[in-house]
């Protein structure tokens, strides 16, 4: 059975763990370099990006989270952990921080304005419900949310959201340091995918929505067959609120 492993240093990582269990797949908490051995895929969590970096500093763990990024192992960020795993962060603390690097985009840390500018609201996300069922659309969480400027040939747009009216104009320096407006466009990029990378700049862990975990794992399914036995791990929970794909009838396997 794949072992699913999420960075636990801070942030929604409990929720994460949560949402796997709601699916039957065993979540393992992630502290240590040692503790990526033997995973087949990675949850980064939501939280704060900057803690969070000075944490996997502390620990010693962005060598190690670059290689299994590298491996081609299954990784997904939700909020904080897309700005971890972008490529090129920007309206970040002076300084910057330390990025695993990865996934071919350009994320601006609190591209929705602040804590207090936090919203929730439908995206949609055809593709998701191609595949794992259920509606054309998914509640998103975000809460001092990042956002995806732009984005190289090889990442797959998986949904946009309208820019909210009231958030805040956004700059970034230019080549030349020059401080210049960027991002007048009315939609902004919310969730992608690039090969082994998923990323989403909202919390589909917050919600009891567990598609985006399922789709997760199907990659992870994907990526390395053998660790699915005949135990589906999604076959309990798999049209609960995926909606309409039918089960296996050869796979009851938890009622
Ligand atoms: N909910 C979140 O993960 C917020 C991320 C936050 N914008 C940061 O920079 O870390």
């Amino acid at each position: 059975m794949a072992v699913v492993g999420v960075l636990a240093l801070q942030g929604s990582y409990n929720e994460h763990m949560s949402a796997l269990r709601r699916i039957g797949v065993k979540g393992v908490e992630v502290r240590k370099p040692e503790q990526l051995h033997g995973l087949d895929s990675l949850i980064i969590p939501g939280g704060e990006s900057t803690t969070m970096a000075k944490l996997a500093n502390y620990h010693n763990l962005f060598p190690a989270l670059r290689e299994f990024v590298g491996a081609g192992k299954p990784v997904w960020g939700t909020c904080a952990g897309l700005i971890f795993l972008a490529n090129k962060a920007v309206g970040q603390k002076l300084g910057g921080q330390e990025l695993v690097g990865g996934l071919d985009c350009t994320v601006h840390r609190n591209f929705f304005g602040s804590q207090l500018q936090s919203f929730e609201t439908e995206l949609s996300v055809p593709m998701l419900a191609e595949k794992e069922g259920g509606s054309n659309t998914c509640r998103g969480v975000f809460i001092r949310a990042p956002a995806i400027l732009e984005v190289g040939s090889d990442v797959e747009i998986l949904a946009e959201c309208p820019v909210p009216s009231g958030r805040p104009s956004i700059t970034i320096p230019s080549a030349e340091g020059v401080e210049e407006e960027v991002y007048s466009k009315d939609r902004v990029i919310v969730a992608v995918r690039q090969g082994n990378i998923l990323a989403t700049a909202f919390h589909p862990e917050l919600t009891s929505d567990c598609r985006w975990h399922r789709f997760f794992l199907d990659m992870d399914r994907e990526s390395h067959p053998k660790a699915f036995s005949a135990l589906s791990l999604s076959s309990s929970s798999r049209g609960s609120e995926g909606g309409s794909k039918t089960k296996p009838f050869d796979l009851p396997i938890f009622e």
